[in-house]
């Protein structure tokens, strides 16, 4: 649906292709508030470790996983979630004049924040019940943040703004990993239940990496209430969106989103035989969110009307937001 960017191309040497790049990277996400990005400066190897270490916590016995439990409250937003804990659809209608049906989400996932995060502390599994996650998950935090800082600078330029002015909003790291697995489940389940249901994200941009299953849909044109799938492009190929937080600073689309019945497979209602069970889906999601005392008053267009009205923080922001999901 919208081509795949290379994000080598920011470091071009040559000016003209290097603020070429970043005028089409903001161009897709004014117009879809997403992108497709190849090389975004993670190894794939490393993104292999954590999709395998993922599925080998998933694969777990449920006890062991509740060693390391999602506190029954939405914040601090750590650790891990069972099946059927957190449910997305609670702010599915934020924003919106067309009310969405609450549906409940199928999935179990597992919350890390950073290591450098002065106010939430992180959440491991204990010792003896999969002792390569922290490790892996503390390097892969660290890999993104690093794509996060490129990707705001590649943003910023793109707006014709210094290219320091989204990185620099994001030095205190209150960002979030977030590794989600949707077990197989019959198809007939998908009339009453989703993946992940409607939401915007709240923070800056998400670096999203998904396996090739598929069922991720963005809503076009927004607020229609239409949804069209974004195809996966492999675990590899980084889906950059825009959350709310990038939404009020620049009036890039923050563009709601699901996971639901690919179409391929809804569509095999009409052509063929139909697959009883829809496979399982991993991925994981990096959320990166501003410096919790940032204000949210617009940065392009200062107007005379935003200079008398005071701005949320971007942490009274996200606590507004998330409330409401468990
Ligand atoms: O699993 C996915 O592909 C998307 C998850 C998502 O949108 C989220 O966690 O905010
Ligand atoms: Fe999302």
């Amino acid at each position: 649906m919208f081509e795949r960017l290379d994000f080598s191309n920011f470091y071009s040497t040559n000016t003209a292709e290097r603020e070429g790049f970043c005028r089409q990277l903001v161009s897709s996400l004014k117009q879809f508030g997403f992108a497709r990005l190849a090389n975004i400066g993670i190894p794939p190897s490393d993104i292999d470790g954590a999709f395998e270490t993922s599925r080998e916590f998933f694969q777990l016995p449920l006890d062991q996983k509740l060693k390391s439990p999602h506190p029954p409250t939405a914040t601090p937003h750590r650790g891990y979630s069972a099946f059927g804990i957190e449910n997305v659809s609670a702010v599915s209608n934020h924003g919106t004049s067309v009310p969405r049906p609450l549906l409940k989400d199928m999935k179990e996932s597992y919350d890390i924040g950073s290591p450098q995060d002065a106010l939430y502390g992180n959440i491991w599994p204990p010792p003896g019940v999969h002792d390569a996650f922290q490790p892996t998950f503390t390097s892969f935090f660290s890999s993104c943040y690093r794509a996060e800082l490129a990707i705001l600078e590649a943003i910023s330029v793109g707006l014709g703004l210094p290219r320091q002015t989204l990185s620099q909003l994001h030095s205190e790291q209150s960002n979030e990993l977030r590794l989600t697995h949707y077990p197989a489940v019959p198809r007939g389940e998908f009339s009453h239940s989703t993946r992940i249901a409607a939401h915007t994200d709240f923070g800056t941009i998400t670096l999203l990496f998904q396996d090739d299953v598929g069922g991720l849909q963005m809503e076009l044109p927004s607020g229609s209430g239409e949804f069209v799938d974004i195809e996966s492009g492999g675990r590899y190929e980084c889906i950059l969106n825009v959350g709310d937080c990038l939404q009020m600073w620049t009036g890039l689309c923050s563009a709601r989103h699901r996971v639901h019945l690919p179409s391929l497979l809804a569509q095999e209602d009409q052509t063929g035989p139909m697959q009883d069970t829809v496979a399982e889906r991993f991925s994981i999601a990096y959320f990166a969110k501003p410096n919790r005392a940032a204000s949210l008053r617009p940065l392009l267009h200062d107007t005379a009307k935003a200079k008398d009205v005071s701005f949320m923080t971007a942490g009274e922001f996200q606590h507004m937001r998330i409330s409401g999901t468990y």
